[in-house]
């Protein structure tokens, strides 16, 4: 693919990348642009270096077994002196772990991935990996450890090592076994189950482990680049026009789902005339079904004119329900906890009229709906959540978060439905969603706000988005949506409504 030497420059970066990320804890889509334009690669560089990038951090847990796996040594044969052999492997786990420092082990997850994921040859993989080595603390023992670990591992191809990794696992240790093959914590693996149990009641326990196999694929793919042509603003043919004229090779197709959503590949969307002015925007297609079903939904408000979104950043929704308000004369309000992520909605907004988008406030939502109780009739509360949802567009995700962290947003979650149900008209409507699968953030977290209040009912969130959906090919049941479609975000919607109070009779 690449000859060694007008390539390291790009592995370079990968590795200062794959650092930062692990010392730093940046996000690599945030990190990433910024070190290329640094580096100024050509784009076929870039390119190659995102590639090598976002996959090692995906398949983190798969490569670091293999190289647990690749540098394990034999135990010590037993010898007559058996206090000497302990001290032996001592010693020797000892040095292990020092040329395994953390660098180290990067440069090996890189080459790993150059050649059991990106069919790199094996000569330039080792040539460049050896040649990063050089600049590694513990060089002089580091580069004849990955010049040895990096030509073993070229022997086999991904699959023949998944293959005997996980016959290394004890059947009994299914999930330690998925674990390693599809390169997920297993904690994540256990709250997928849990969730998909959950949605798909009727389905058999083999075919539901079928489809988390499906779904656990699916985080190892890149999440394919959908664009919403926000109603009223562009029609999804001109976008597509725009698309095509700028880039004749790109490809354009429509959404499965959402009548305003493009997939599209092959072009930079931030270059699109109406990307740049907020005709329309990069979203999930999980994301605009939420925005479509809030305005879809019965409201019984006595005015349906004042909306709200209460967490609003970086604000696709909040365009795609503002374009929607705006055709039906309604305003919209967006509030938002970061000032920095505020901003972004501001951008996302612009194309919309003055009068539909009246004011972007930077409120903890808490307090907000504190101070406006009762006075919209839509609120759409699109919670902080663990993301376990989206793991394809942050891949270094899954390594990162924490179960317990879960723990602590199902509180804030809470009260912030409850805050946006405060902020409802009697009569309208409560979209709470969520871009995780996880129960405990999802129907858990309705079914606490439902049970202590008596001014809320649950509605049918599946059936008010089946009168959206351009064909009905979500295979939606009844109540509450989880989304587990891999094309889609794993996004998850409950729509409630606010009660009327009943006037006395007397
Ligand atoms: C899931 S994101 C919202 C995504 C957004 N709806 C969109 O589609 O673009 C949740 C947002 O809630 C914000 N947030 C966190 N705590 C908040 C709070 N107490 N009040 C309001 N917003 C909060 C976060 O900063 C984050 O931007």
């Amino acid at each position: 693919m690449s000859d060694t030497g007008s390539l390291l420059g790009a592995r370079k970066v990968a590795l200062s990348a794959l650092r930062a990320i692990r010392t730093r804890h940046s996000f690599a889509n945030l990190l990433l642009p910024g070190l290329l334009s640094q580096a100024q690669l050509s784009a076929r560089d870039a390119a190659f270096c995102t590639d090598m990038v976002y996959q090692t951090l995906r398949w983190q847990g798969f490569l670091d077994a293999l190289i647990d796996a690749l540098t394990a040594k034999k135990p010590a044969k037993a010898s007559t002196s058996g206090a000497a052999s302990v001290v032996d492997s001592t010693k020797q786990a000892r040095k292990l772990a020092s040329l395994l420092d953390a660098d180290v082990r990067d440069i090996l997850r890189l080459g790993l991935t150059q050649l059991l994921l990106l069919d790199v040859a094996a000569y330039a993989v080792v040539t460049t990996s050896v040649e990063l080595a050089r600049h590694t603390p513990h060089a002089h023992r580091a580069t004849g450890l990955i010049n040895a670990t990096l030509r073993r591992a070229s022997e086999r191809s991904r699959k023949e090592w998944e293959a005997i990794l996980t016959s290394r696992i004890p059947r009994s240790q299914h999930d330690a076994r998925l674990s390693v093959r599809y390169s997920h914590p297993k904690w994540i693996i256990r709250k997928l189950r849990e969730s998909f149990a959950a949605t798909n009641p009727q389905m058999s326990e083999e075919e539901r482990e079928k489809q988390l196999e499906e779904i656990l694929r699916a985080d190892n793919l890149p999440a394919p680049l959908t664009l919403c042509a926000r109603p009223g603003l562009v029609a999804p043919a001109d976008l597509a026009n725009q698309i095509t004229d700028r880039a004749p090779e790109a490809h354009v197709e429509k959404g499965l789902w959402s009548p305003y959503a493009l997939r599209v590949s092959g072009i930079d969307p931030g270059t699109l005339a109406a990307v740049k002015n907020a005709k329309a925007g990069v979203e999930d297609e999980g994301s605009q079904l939420v925005a479509l079903t809030l305005s879809a939904a019965q409201s019984q408000a006595s005015s349906d004119n004042l909306w709200l979104d209460l967490c609003a950043a970086p604000g696709g929704k909040t365009a795609l329900l503002g374009a929607l308000a705006q055709l039906k004369g309604a305003t919209i309000r967006a509030n938002e906890k970061n000032p920095t992520r505020a901003k972004l909605v501001a951008h996302n907004v612009a194309a919309l009229k003055d009068e539909t988008i009246d004011a972007i406030t930077v409120l903890d939502g808490r307090e907000y709906a504190q101070a406006k109780q009762g006075q919209f009739s839509r609120v759409l509360v699109d919670v902080p959540c663990s993301g376990l949802g989206a793991l394809r567009r942050r891949p270094e995700a899954r390594w990162s978060k924490k179960s317990e962290e879960i723990d602590e947003l199902i509180g804030l979650q809470k009260q912030l439905l409850n805050a946006a149900i405060d902020a409802t008209l009697p009569g309208g409507v409560i979209l709470y969603s969520t871009c995780s699968p996880v129960v405990e953030e999802t129907r858990a977290v309705v079914d606490a706000c439902v049970n202590s209040r008596d001014d809320v009912q649950r509605l049918d969130a599946a059936q008010v988005l089946s009168t959206v959906v351009e064909e009905n090919s979500l295979k939606l049941a009844h109540g509450d949506v989880q989304l587990f479609n891999i094309d889609t975000d794993m996004m998850f919607m409950s729509l409630l409504r606010k009660v009327v109070p009943q006037s006395p009779t007397e």
